[in-house]
C-alpha cells in the first residue's frame, strides 16, 4: 500500500493506540490467570502473534480476547513469531521451563535479530540449532537460578519473570549493563499489581511463587505510538488531545516522551488519562539517552529537524538490531526529507533543517514509516509498503486522517 501524504494541520481528539508492550504482557499473563481484554477490535500484528502463542500452549480463547488459563500447558512442536521480538524473547524462557523440542521461526526482520544472550543463559540444559531464527530449541530448564547478560535485550528478563512465576519462583541474576530497564519495571509492576511477588534487588530479581488474580480490563494506551500524533500536531501548527493513556508512573519509560517534548518547548498538559498538546512557541534541540526506552528514537527524530538547535540522541548502539538497523533507517529517512543528520556508533545528531518532500519504502519497520508519515505532513511525501505500521498500530493512517491529515491510501 502507498500513502500519499500532503501538507496538513493535525488537530482534534483521538484515542491512544493500545500499548504493544502492555498488550503482549497481558496476553502472556493468561498463562498465569484468566484474562479478558475489553478494547481490542482490530489487533496489531504483534498482538496477534502473542494471541497465537498462548493458544499454541493450550490457553483457551473462549471468545475474542477472553482467555481461560489451563492447569497444564503443552509444548508445541513449532511456533511462528512474525516480527515480534517481544513475544519471541519473552516466550523462549517460558518454553524453556515447559521443556520439549520446538522449531522457532519468524519473518525476515525477526530472522536478523540476535538471540545470543538467551542461548548462553539456557545452555547446557536447553540447546538451539542456530543462534538466529529459524532454530530448533530442545531441552528443559530445571534450575531456578538464572544468570543472563542484560546488554542485548530486556525482553528475556521479562520472559524469565513470567517463566519463574509459572514454576513457583526463582532468581534472575543480570550481568550489567542492563539495557531497556524501563520494560523490566513495566513487567514487575504489572505482575505485582495482579498478585505476584517480584522484587528487584540491584542486578538481581527475586520471583516468589504466588496466586495470581484474573485480569479483566483494557490494554492501556501507548505513549510512544501516541507521540507521533502529538508531534504531528506541533510541527503542523495544530493541537491534539490523546485519550485512554495511563497515569505516568515514577519510573522512566515510553511515557518519558512527554517530558522530553516539554523540554524541547512543547506545551502539554497531562490529566488522569489524557495528554493534551498545545503546540510550541519555539522548539529547542535536546540531548537524550534512549538506552532505557529505545522505541522513542524515531519519535524524537521526527520533531528534531524543526528545533532551532541540534538534537543528540545517545545510547543508539542497540537500535541497530531492532526491526531494522534504526541508526541507518532513521538517518536515511531523514536525509530523504533533506534533513541534515550525522551518526556514529553511539549517537545520532540531527540539525535544524528546512525539510523537503521525501519518498521512502518502509524498511519492514513500523516506526520508520510513522517517522516518514509525520514529516510528510509538513513537506508532502510518499511512503510505500505503508501497511507496515500494522505491526503495532493498524489505526495509524486512519487516525491521522481523522485528525485532518490529507492522506491518500492507494492499495
Ligand atoms: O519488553 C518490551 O515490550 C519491549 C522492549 C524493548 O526491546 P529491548 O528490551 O530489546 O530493547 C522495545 O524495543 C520493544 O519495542 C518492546
Ligand atoms: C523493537 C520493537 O518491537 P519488538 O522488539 O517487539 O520487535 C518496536 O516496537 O520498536
Amino acid at each position: 500500500m502507498r500513502a500519499e501524504v500532503k501538507r496538513s494541520i493535525i488537530r482534534g481528539k483521538v484515542r491512544a493506540p493500545t500499548s504493544k508492550s502492555f498488550g503482549i504482557r497481558l496476553i502472556l499473563y493468561s498463562l498465569l490467570a484468566n484474562v479478558r481484554l475489553l478494547n481490542v477490535s482490530d489487533p496489531s500484528d504483534d498482538i496477534q502473534v502473542a494471541r497465537n502463542f498462548v493458544k499454541e500452549l493450550g490457553v483457551i480463547e473462549e471468545k475474542p480476547f477472553a482467555f481461560n488459563k489451563v492447569e497444564r500447558l503443552r509444548s508445541p512442536s513449532s511456533l511462528y513469531f512474525g516480527g515480534s521480538a517481544t513475544t519471541l524473547r519473552m516466550g523462549i524462557p517460558i518454553l524453556a521451563v515447559l521443556g520439549g523440542r520446538v522449531m522457532l521461526d519468524g519473518d525476515s526482520s525477526l530472522r536478523r535479530r540476535p538471540l545470543n544472550a538467551i542461548i548462553d543463559a539456557l545452555k547446557p540444559q536447553v540447546s538451539f540449532s542456530s543462534t538466529t531464527l529459524p532454530t530448533i530449541m530442545e531441552g528443559r530448564l530445571k534450575t531456578d537460578h538464572i544468570t543472563i547478560s542484560g546488554s542485548e535485550s530486556s525482553q528475556y528478563i521479562s520472559g524469565f519473570i513470567y517463566a519463574l512465576s509459572l514454576v513457583g519462583g526463582g532468581e534472575i541474576e543480570i550481568t550489567p549493563p542492563i539495557s531497556s530497564k524501563s520494560y523490566i519495571y513495566m513487567t514487575v509492576q504489572l505482575i505485582n499489581s495482579l498478585g505476584g511477588k517480584v522484587k528487584i534487588k540491584g542486578n538481581k530479581i527475586e520471583v516468589e511463587g504466588s496466586s495470581f488474580r484474573d485480569y479483566i480490563g483494557e490494554i492501556p494506551g501507548d505513549y510512544a505510538l501516541s507521540s507521533f500524533y502529538a508531534i504531528a500536531s506541533v510541527i503542523t501548527g495544530g493541537e491534539v488531545s490523546i485519550e485512554n493513556l495511563y497515569p505516568i508512573p515514577e519510573y522512566e519509560g515510553d511515557h518519558s516522551i512527554v517530558e522530553i517534548l516539554s523540554k524541547m518547548g512543547v506545551k502539554t498538559e497531562i490529566t488522569e488519562n489524557r495528554w493534551k498538546v498545545f503546540g510550541s512557541e519555539n522548539l529547542k534541540g535536546v540531548t537524550v539517552n534512549v538506552d532505557s526506552f529505545p522505541d522513542l528514537a524515531p519519535s524524537i527524530a521526527s520533531i528534531a529537524p524543526f528545533a532551532d538547535s541540534e538534537t543528540v540522541i545517545e545510547g543508539t548502539k542497540r537500535l541497530r538490531t531492532k526491526e531494522s538497523d534504526r541508526v541507518y533507517t532513521i538517518t536515511s529517512t531523514l536525509k530523504s526529507f533533506s534533513v541534515k543528520v550525522d551518526a556514529n556508533e553511539e549517537q545520532i545528531i540531527i540539525y535544524p533543517s528546512a525539510i523537503k518532500e521525501g519518498h521512502i519504502e518502509c524498511p519492514s519497520d513500523h516506526r520508520i514509516a510513522m517517522l516518514a508519515g509525520v514529516l510528510s505532513l509538513v513537506s508532502n511525501g510518499i511512503i510505500d509498503r505503508a501497511e507496515c505500521v500494522n505491526k503495532s498500530n493498524p489505526y495509524f493512517w486512519k487516525d491521522l486522517i481523522s485528525l485532518g491529515g490529507n492522506i491518500n491510501l492507494i492499495k
